[in-house]
């Protein structure tokens, strides 16, 4: 199937044609001022967006001012993380969504599987992230709210389980009105800067279940315009083949989205 004829399936959905595929480009705790320059110039002079894409940004927080102000205008720019308060105050170190909405951002990311491990502290658990995720669209932002399983639970058969109760948890804090401004990215924590793409079968059939659960739980067109991006070891030789399932709406890529290999993967995307 032509990237062309999955783009007009995808459309037979009944999808509008501003739901582009999202292709969010997470640099995680990368980016000294040299190599962020290098970056941003390479999206900058990286040819016309196809149609079919919207490309999303989240360097990490010290260059959220430095990326929104050198960034083409067509490549939105998202955080890595916000906070679990509602309004600003006494929270050191945190970033309210309000204060991101308010300083330009419409994007966040919530429930990275980095912030779940914890760094050696405590983790995300998956009521914080819920309430995160909750926290941020009720601030106007739009939100890739996380999801995935670690290696023994997938070779424990508990795959499904194990993203269907993450994502149960913040389905359980969303009202149906506010699925419009999530998106789930499905991140297997085995992928994640790895190496192990997951193969298209393998992220299709998790992609699948996730749609038929917000299709039974919240509603059949909240799911039929959900976007379910996908992430973990994404390149622009692994994204052709994902992009062409049904229920793969776009990619959530960290190391690649360092490199020049991030347009070819923004560029996976185009009709022909
Ligand atoms: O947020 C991005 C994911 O963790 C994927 O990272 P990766 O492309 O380096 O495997």
């Amino acid at each position: 199937m032509s990237t062309s004829k999955a783009w007009a399936e995808y459309l037979a959905r009944g999808v509008p044609p501003q739901k582009r595929y999202l292709i969010g480009g997470n640099w995680k705790a990368n980016g000294t001022l040299a190599q962020t320059a290098g970056i941003v110039k390479i999206l900058n002079q990286g040819g016309a967006i196809p149609l079919e894409a919207e490309v999303v940004i989240a360097p990490p927080a010290h260059l959220l001012g430095y990326v929104k102000d050198n960034l083409r205008p067509d490549v939105a720019v998202s955080a890595q993380n916000s906070a679990l308060t509602t309004k600003p105050g006494a929270f050191t170190g945190e970033l309210p969504a309000v204060l991101l909405k308010d300083f330009g951002l419409n994007w966040v990311i919530v429930g990275h599987s980095e912030r779940r491990e914890g760094f050696g502290g405590p983790g995300e658990t998956d009521d914080v992230v819920a309430t995160k995720t909750k926290v941020a669209v009720d601030a106007g932002l739009h939100v890739m709210a996380c999801v995935g399983e670690k290696l023994e639970q997938r070779e424990a058969g508990k795959t499904t389980e194990v993203v269907l109760s993450q994502l149960n948890a913040i389905a359980s804090k969303l009202a149906r009105e506010d699925w419009s401004k999530v998106v789930i990215a499905y991140e297997p924590v085995w992928a994640i800067g790895t190496g192990k793409v997951a193969t298209p079968e393998q992220a299709q059939e998790v992609h699948e279940s996730i749609r038929a659960f917000v299709k039974e739980k919240v509603g059949a067109q909240q799911a039929a315009l959900l976007r379910i991006i996908y992430g973990g070891s994404v390149k622009g030789s692994s994204a052709p083949g994902l992009i062409l399932k049904p229920d793969i709406d776009g990619f959530l890529v960290g190391g690649a989205s360092l490199t020049s290999d991030f347009v070819t993967i923004i560029r996976a995307v185009k009709s022909p």
